[in-house]
């Protein structure tokens, strides 16, 4: 059966504390976007292992043993998860350390595969907790609903927010930034504004508000990432944002206008995509 676990990108993300535990605590808005990877899983009939991993598209840095899908197969084993062997085939579309969750979405959404499939009858809260265990942000595209996260990212509440028709300008530079370098950088204070509140505003006004703090320690650091975010503005966006820890950037432009066609250096990625 195949899966086709769906990216997504930060409206607003306020980190606002250092925790004991050494991670951050953070306010952020996710809101899933119609980029893709591809992920299927077939019974093993035959061969050694309980597993194998054929990967294609972009390529991920590390052994298949670190792979997100991998990890969550071996952690529904470990909860006594009645699971037969598998073959596993990833195509990456979704860019790495972009702040794009494309790691995290295909955690998930294996867990919710391997949970059809195979009739594990897994709540959605039970799966929520199970992909927190992976990955900060994994627990979000369990439900992949417009979300507002606090915690560490996995405490959530719903919103009313459709961004439905607009369309996003998304641009991944040749930049790979490290979340836990990003957060290293970080001083934490609470926002002015609540994104709650913000996002209640006309989208022509979010720009006045709605802030990453990720880029005011991530643009001087990696300055193409905020000549990407000005030119998104001059090119017309409404709003623009980098997304996550980075690095890439969004420009949200409104339904029915039509995108520009435009050069982001090279070896940038851009992709174009209508919200839904
Ligand atoms: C900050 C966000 C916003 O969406 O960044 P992006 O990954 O999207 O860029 C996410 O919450 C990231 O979630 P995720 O990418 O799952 O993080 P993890 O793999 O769990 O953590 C990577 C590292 O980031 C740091 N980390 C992560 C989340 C958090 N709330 N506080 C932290 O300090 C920790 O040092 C951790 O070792
Ligand atoms: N299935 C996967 N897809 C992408 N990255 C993965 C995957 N499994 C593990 N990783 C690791 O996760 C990190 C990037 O995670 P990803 O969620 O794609 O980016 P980001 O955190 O910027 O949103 C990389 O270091 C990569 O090696």
């Amino acid at each position: 059966m195949i899966t086709f676990p769906n990216a997504k990108i930060n409206l607003g993300l306020n980190i606002t504390e250092k925790r004991p535990d050494g991670y951050h605590n953070l306010e952020t808005i996710f809101y899933p976007i119609p980029l893709e990877d591809a992920l299927e899983v077939c019974t093993r009939h035959e061969g050694e292992g309980k597993y194998s991993l054929t990967q294609s598209g972009l390529s991920i840095e590390g052994d298949i043993e670190k792979n997100l899908v991998v990890k969550a197969y071996k952690l529904l084993q470990d909860e006594g998860c009645d699971l037969p062997p598998v073959d596993i085939y990833l195509h990456k579309h979704i860019p790495s350390g972009a702040g794009l969750g494309g790691g995290s979405a295909d955690a998930a959404f294996m867990l919710k595969l391997l949970n059809g499939i195979y009739n594990l009858h897994l709540t959605e809260d039970c799966l929520e907790e199970y992909a927190a265990r992976l990955g900060a942000d994994c627990a979000f595209f369990i439900r992949n609903q417009p979300t507002y996260a606090e915690g560490i990212g996995n405490i959530f509440s719903p919103v009313k927010l459709s961004l439905a028709g607009w369309q996003l300008l998304l641009v991944k530079p040749n930049v790979f930034v490290s979340t836990r370098d990003a957060f290293a950088r970080i001083c934490p204070r609470h926002p002015a504004h609540n994104l709650k509140d913000i996002i209640k505003l006309p989208i022509e006004k979010w720009k006045d508000y709605m802030i990453n703090d990720f880029e005011e320690s991530v643009f001087p650091q990696f300055p193409t990432i905020g000549d990407i975010k000005a030119k998104l503005y001059r090119l017309g966006a409404v709003y623009a944002s980098m997304s996550g820890s980075g690095s890439s950037v969004y420009g949200l432009f409104a339904p029915g206008s039509s995108l520009p066609d435009a050069d982001f250096g090279t070896g940038s990625q851009v992709f174009r995509l209508t919200l839904k």
